[in-house]
C-alpha cells in the first residue's frame, strides 16, 4: 500500500512492463533454497550470504551499477534445473499479476547460463511453460526478450543470437527481440554494431541498455549505430539536457523503459525527486516505468508508480497518458494494444465517476 490518494486507482490502473529482468526477480529466500537444493556454495567469506535477510539488507546498500551486478551473478548461479527457471518466472508473473500488469516483455541472460552449461533450449522452453500459465491463470500476456552481457566479448553475443535463431527460438515467437544490459560505461554502444545488425537483417526487434549511468551520447550511439527501436533507462538525455536527442526520441516515439527505484538504489540519481518525471512529461517522450530488478531494489511495478506519485502528485490524466504510452509502446499485436487501452479507459472512467 502506497501512501498516496491515488493508491486505488493506480493499483487498479492496467500496465504494461517491459523492463524486468527475470533473474532480477530472484528473492533471497527463494536463492537461498535453491543454493541448499544444488549444493551451490554462496561466497562465505563475504558476511551478505550469511541469510537471506543479511543479503536483503546488503541490496540496500549498492554503491553503483557493478556493485550490484556481482551480487545478481552469484544470485543466478542457483539456476540450474528447468523447474527452477520456470518458477523464478512464474513467481514474477504471479505478483506482477497481483499488481494489474497485464502485459509484460521481460528479459533474460542467457549467457549466465550456458557458460555453467545450462542449455540455452532449457531456458527457453521453461521461461514458456511460465508464460503459458500466466496466459491460462492470468490472462496476461507475456514476451520474452533475449539479452546479451556487455562485459562479455562481441564473439558470445554473435554466438548466442545464431544459436537461438538456428534453434528457431525468433521464427517461432518464442523470442521477442534481443537486448544488452550489464557494466555500461567501459562498454558504449558502437561496440555491439555486429549483433544489431545481424538482428535488424533478420527482421527481430531491438533495444538497449544505455544511458543509465553512461552518457547521453552512448543513447544517441545506440540509435545511429545499432538503429535500436527502444532504450531501457535513457535517463541520462533527459537528466543532461541533450535537446536534440530529447526532441529526436519524443518524434520518433521511442520508449524509454525507465525504473525510478532502481535509479534510486543504483545511485543514478539521490532521490525519487530528482528522476526526470516532468522533464518526459513536457517533452512528450514516451516512456514506461518498470522495477528492473526488483527482488535486489525493493519494489516491483506498483511500488515505482506510488513512489513517483508520491513526489510528483500527478494528475489521473497524466497517469491515463503514461499508462497508454506504455501499452502503445509495447511490441504485443494491434489487436492486444486496443484491448488493454480499452481496459484503462474503464479504469479511468470509474475512477472519474
Ligand atoms: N539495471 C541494470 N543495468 C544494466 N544491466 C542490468 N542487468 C540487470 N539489471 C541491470
Ligand atoms: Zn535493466
Amino acid at each position: 500500500m502506497c501512501n498516496t490518494s491515488l493508491h486505488t486507482f493506480l493499483a487498479a490502473l492496467p500496465k504494461a512492463e517491459h523492463h524486468m529482468h527475470l533473474e532480477g526477480s530472484l528473492e533471497p529466500e527463494l536463492l537461498f533454497e535453491l543454493a541448499a537444493k544444488h549444493d551451490v556454495t554462496l561466497p562465505s567469506t563475504d558476511p551478505a550470504f550469511a541469510s537471506p535477510a543479511a543479503l536483503r539488507q546488503r541490496y540496500d546498500n549498492f554503491q553503483n551499477l557493478d556493485d550490484f551486478l556481482g551480487y545478481y551473478y552469484i544470485g543466478m548461479s542457483v539456476l540450474i534445473e528447468g523447474s527452477d527457471f520456470e518458477a523464478l518466472a512464474y513467481a514474477y508473473f504471479t505478483k506482477a499479476a497481483s499488481q494489474n500488469v497485464r502485459h509484460a516483455e521481460v528479459f533474460f541472460d542467457p549467457q549466465a547460463h550456458t557458460s555453467r552449461g545450462v542449455e540455452l533450449s532449457t531456458i527457453v522452453e521453461s521461461f514458456k511453460r511460465a508464460q503459458a500459465r500466466a496466459e491460462t491463470d492470468f490472462g496476461m500476456t507475456t514476451q520474452l526478450i533475449m539479452c546479451f552481457l556487455k562485459h562479455l566479448p562481441l564473439s558470445g553475443a554473435l554466438e548466442t543470437f545464431a544459436q537461438a535463431k538456428d534453434e528457431g527460438f525468433f521464427a517461432d515467437g518464442s523470442l521477442a527481440a534481443i537486448g544488452m544490459d550489464s557494466s555500461e560505461l567501459p562498454f558504449p554502444s558502437p561496440m555491439w554494431k555486429d549483433v544489431y545488425a545481424a538482428a535488424k537483417e533478420s527482421g527481430i526487434r531491438r533495444t538497449i541498455h544505455a544511458g543509465e549511468e553512461g552518457p547521453a551520447h552512448y543513447v544517441t550511439q545506440a540509435l545511429d549505430i545499432l538503429d535500436a527501436q527502444r532504450i531501457d533507462h535513457g535517463i541520462r538525455a533527459l537528466m543532461e539536457g541533450d535537446d536534440e536527442l530529447i526532441s529526436r526520441l519524443a518524434s520518433s516515439k521511442t520508449l524509454l523503459t525507465t525504473c525510478p527505484i532502481s535509479n534510486v538504489k543504483l545511485q543514478c540519481i539521490p532521490s525519487i525527486a530528482a528522476f526526470p518525471l516532468k522533464k518526459l512529461i513536457a517533452a512528450g517522450v514516451r516512456f514506461s516505468i518498470n522495477s528492473d530488478d526488483p527482488a535486489y531494489f525493493g519494489g516491483y511495478i506498483q511500488e515505482n508508480y506510488c513512489a513517483l506519485q508520491e513526489s510528483f502528485d500527478l494528475s489521473v490524466g497524466e497517469w491515463e497518458t503514461i499508462a497508454k504510452g506504455s501499452i502503445l509502446g509495447s511490441w504485443c499485436s494491434e489487436e492486444r494494444k486496443t484491448q488493454l487501452l480499452n481496459e484503462i479507459d474503464e479504469v479511468v472512467n470509474e475512477h472519474s465517476n
